[in-house]
């Protein structure tokens, strides 16, 4: 015989209590009649502690809620029972009904609230559930019996939270189903009595604990809870949008995940089940089909290290610290004694190992009272110093990740650490239960969904790394970069499990951040619907808020503002990638920082584009400088704008409308001056050099400008155009001066230590560089390993294309490696 039981979402409206009638109505009639445990409709036990410290304060207002449950329950005894009973089951109901409003106008008069007639109070939506539900099955030809549990289940005398006497509970039910064996047994959570018929209740969720009590008491064959998710999940759905059910547990992680607050069902519940062996299934009223999970002594042999993390989401820590604790006996003991005295429930306990601290976790609610009486229990020690300080700590949560498989494979912890140490989050606690089963940790609050989320990942979607992204700077570059990242999605995920979320973009007008992932490909609508005025401290706030694990920030402007959020954004473990240079090629002690940030926050900071486009110079010459080499000398051409400018000027085409042409290919810096001042080449050899671990500042640079006079103060790119047309034979001349002498112009960076400089030059035909076509750079390095003949990298060193892949390894790179940053750490 099964016990079912159904909780009050699954009874919460009459059409979720039809869906109750056919799972009760076919289980009748596959076999033996089924224990039928119902909770009170959704949300009636909450009205009815409200309306009982309504009636206590003397606020008539409980009336008005008193009313509408009247009308609920007799709407669902209108929809459920047919006409021709609904007078005698309402009848029933209002007799039931009346006795709650009577203790309540007791209530109202005396305004007294005691314990007791709370019990009386808040147990009666279960039994206007019981009752019409038994109703509605006996009219509708399914024979039941409404069973009101104060007669069965017998406890103690702790109201709110009563403790069961097991021997009489399980005589009274076994008597009561052998006489009534032939009927459904529709039977009240939650309530119970003690020996002199005063009303108690089984703590808050107690209906799946009386099922289980049931079901111990019935030697049932199986105790099914029938909720509205799938079953037992790997994580709150509400904090972890990934999770998902798990078909088998066993009963000790199902206590574990449930007393860290995985709410599918009430921690002591498992107990009475796991001492007589009976398995507990989870199911969906709503998805009756659903396999669900089922939690038995089988479990262990499934598959996964583990089974699920939940959390509590708020708790305070309480430490107690002193010399005067070390070596000493019984501290723990007393602590755990004079808490247990106040009835103050311990989430968590750990102590240092010299002995010198011991912290535990408690509700926040909790937490005024334990310190008082942990102080008094401790006042002679707190007289004479041996404790120094008892301190609470609030806004903390506290996650645990259970499983009984970790008990057989080493290096759990190690994973969970690592995962939670590479996205910045802080432990402030741990404890591992002797069962090696659990190991919970407390964080702040904040960090709490970024923590579950990090592990459900590490340790669920084993092999899938996803990656939170947001991008400010939505031009040329940072529109092809969302382009191609549109076009690899899926070929990401199926080839590397890399799945790419896009969370934040903004270019300087309008910015969107939201947790809800902004499509690829749709960007720009999303962008122009939903988004709002573009706030550089609010971006980063917003990004920070979302607190997301695996989130990469990517500068894809020309601005010298962004750099001010890359520190923030470092130090909460936030990756940052970018192409833009002004950041790496402002003060030494910024670039220092940056790098080290990096390290020290555990995440990444990436900038290969910023030099050659997406050919592999920054990468390559960290790689050399970390092998034990030594940069002694760059030379190269660093301009993709340059380099295409000078390999096409033949006279065929006038200067201006070469340097057009390539801001057309999407070579230049949005304001090609840039590009010809010579500053960007200027910035590109500062990074090398400061990569190689030269210590450089920009003014260091020589650097030869080609922007005329007349043109620097133009006020708009175009008519920047226009005013360079004026010295087309200015460069005309320069070029024909070059080659008259059998040479080619060429724009050149060098640097061997001494002055770096970049300057424009003549070059022979028998140069290296003479034959460069297109975009191309090309860099020589001359290090101590390679002397004689340099290392020589060269390629497309600009366009949309070229970059945004850049910017794709990088990012590629910060998914794949732990700490690997591109210059020194
Ligand atoms: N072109 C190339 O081959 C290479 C370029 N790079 C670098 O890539 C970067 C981007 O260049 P590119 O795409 O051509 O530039 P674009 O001018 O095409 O795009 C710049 C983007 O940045 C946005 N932006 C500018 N200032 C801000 C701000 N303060 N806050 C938010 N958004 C801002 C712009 O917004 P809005 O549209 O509203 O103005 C625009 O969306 C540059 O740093 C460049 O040096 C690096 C390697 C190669
Ligand atoms: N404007 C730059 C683009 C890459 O940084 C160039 O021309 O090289």
């Amino acid at each position: 015989m099964k016990v079912l039981k159904f909780g009050g979402s699954s009874v919460g409206s009459p059409e979720a209590l039809e869906n109750v009638f056919s799972i009760i109505s076919k289980e009748a009639k596959s076999g033996k009649p089924p224990v039928v445990v119902v909770s009170a409709f959704r949300g009636v036990t909450d009205q009815l502690f409200e309306i009982a410290d309504l009636a206590a304060a003397g606020n008539r207002r409980y009336r008005d809620i008193l009313e509408e449950m009247d009308a609920r329950h007799l709407t669902a005894i209108r929809k459920l029972v047919p006409a021709s009973h609904q007078t005698d089951v309402i009848t029933r109901f209002k007799i039931t009904f009346n006795e709650l409003e009577d203790v309540l106008q007791g209530v109202a008069l005396t305004c007294e609230l005691t314990a007791k007639t709370l019990d009386f109070i808040v147990g009666f939506g279960e039994r206007f559930c019981a009752l019409i539900l038994a109703s509605m099955l006996n009219t509708r030809g399914v024979s039941a019996l409404y069973s009101d549990t104060r007669k069965l289940i017998k406890t103690d005398e702790h109201f709110g939270m009563a403790n069961v006497l097991t021997a009489p509970t399980y005589r009274n039910i076994a008597s009561h189903i052998e006489t009534n064996s032939e009927t459904v047994i529709v039977a009240t959570g939650f309530i119970a009595s003690t020996e002199r018929q005063e009303s108690t209740t089984l703590g808050r969720g107690g209906s799946d604990y009386t099922a289980s009590l049931f079901g111990a008491a019935l030697s049932a064959e199986m105790v099914e809870i029938w909720t509205d998710v799938d079953g037992l999940m790997t994580a709150d759905p509400g904090k972890v949008q990934r999770a998902f059910p798990v078909s088998k547990a066993s009963y000790e992680e199902a206590m574990e995940l449930s007393h860290f607050g995985a709410k599918v069902i009430y921690p002591p519940t498992i107990q009475p089940a796991l001492k007589s062996g009976i398995p507990i299934a989870i199911k969906n009223t709503f998805k009756p089909e659903h396999p669900g999970t089922l939690i038995s002594d089988q479990a262990t042999k499934t598959s996964g290290i583990i089974r699920g993390i939940s959390s509590i989401d708020e708790i305070a820590l309480i430490s107690i610290k002193g010399t005067g604790m070390i070596g000493v006996s019984g501290v723990a003991s007393r602590i755990f004694n004079a808490l247990a005295r106040k009835k103050i429930n311990i989430i968590l306990i750990t102590q240092s190992s010299s002995e010198h601290t011991v912290t535990i976790a408690v509700l926040p609610a909790d937490a005024g009272r334990a310190k008082m009486a942990i102080a008094d229990e401790f006042a002679g020690e707190v007289e004479s110093d041996a404790i120094d300080e008892i301190k609470v700590e609030t806004d903390l949560s506290v996650i645990a990740v259970v499983g009984d498989n970790m008990r057989q494979i080493p290096g759990i912890a190690g994973r969970v650490f690592n995962a939670l140490g590479r996205n910045g989050i802080n432990i402030v606690a741990i404890a591992q239960g002797s069962s090696e089963r659990n190991i919970s940790f407390v964080v702040d609050q904040e960090n709490e969904r970024k923590a579950m989320n990090t592990l459900h990942d590490a340790f669920f979607l084993a092999g899938v790394k996803s990656v939170n992204l947001f991008v400010v700077g939505l031009g040329l570059i940072g529109g092809r970069l969302l382009e191609m990242l549109a076009e690899q999605a899926k070929n990401l995920f199926d080839d590397y499990q890399i799945e790419i979320n896009l969370k934040g973009i903004a270019n300087s007008n309008r910015m969107l951040v939201r947790e809800e992932s902004i499509p690829l490909d749709m960007w720009q609508g999303e962008l122009e619907k939903e988004g709002y005025g573009m706030k550089l401290e609010r971006f980063a706030l917003e990004v920070k808020k979302l607190n997301l694990p695996n989130s990469i920030f990517v500068d894809c402007t020309a601005s010298g503002d962004i750099q001010r959020i890359y520190p923030e954004f470092l130090k909460k473990s936030i990756s940052v990638v970018t192409p833009n240079k002004l950041a790496n090629s402002s003060n030494q002690e910024l670039f220092d920082e940056l790098q080290k940030m990096a390290f020290q926050h555990n995440c990444a900071y990436r900038y290969e584009t910023n030099v050659g486009a997406g050919l592999p110079l920054i990468g390559t010459m960290h790689e050399l400088v970390t092998t034990g080499d030594h940069v002694e000398r760059i030379e190269g051409v660093l301009s993709g704008t340059l380099s295409y400018i000078f390999n096409n000027f033949d006279g065929s085409v006038p200067f201006s409308d070469i340097v057009r042409e390539a801001r057309k290919k999407g070579y230049t810096e949005p304001d090609p001056r840039e590009d010809l001042n010579g500053h960007d080449v200027g910035r590109k050899l500062l990074i090398l050099a400061r990569v190689a671990g030269y210590k450089l500042e920009f003014e260091d640079i020589e650097i030869e400008n080609l922007v005329p006079e007349g043109a620097m103060e133009a006020e708009s790119t175009e008519d920047f155009f226009e005013a360079l047309k004026k010295y087309d034979s200015e460069f005309e001349s320069l070029r024909l001066e070059a080659e008259k002498k059998d040479k080619k112009l060429c724009y050149i960076a060098r640097f061997d230590g001494g002055k770096p400089t970049v300057v424009l030059e003549k070059i022979d035909k028998d140069h290296p560089f003479y034959n460069l076509s297109g975009s191309d750079n090309i860099v020589a390095l001359y290090t101590r390993h390679y002397n004689e003949h340099p290392m020589v990298i060269q390629g497309p060193g600009a366009g949309a294309d070229v970059t945004a892949g850049g910017i794709i390894a990088d990012i590629l790179r910060v998914t794949n490696t732990k700490v690997f940053n591109n210059a020194g750490s």
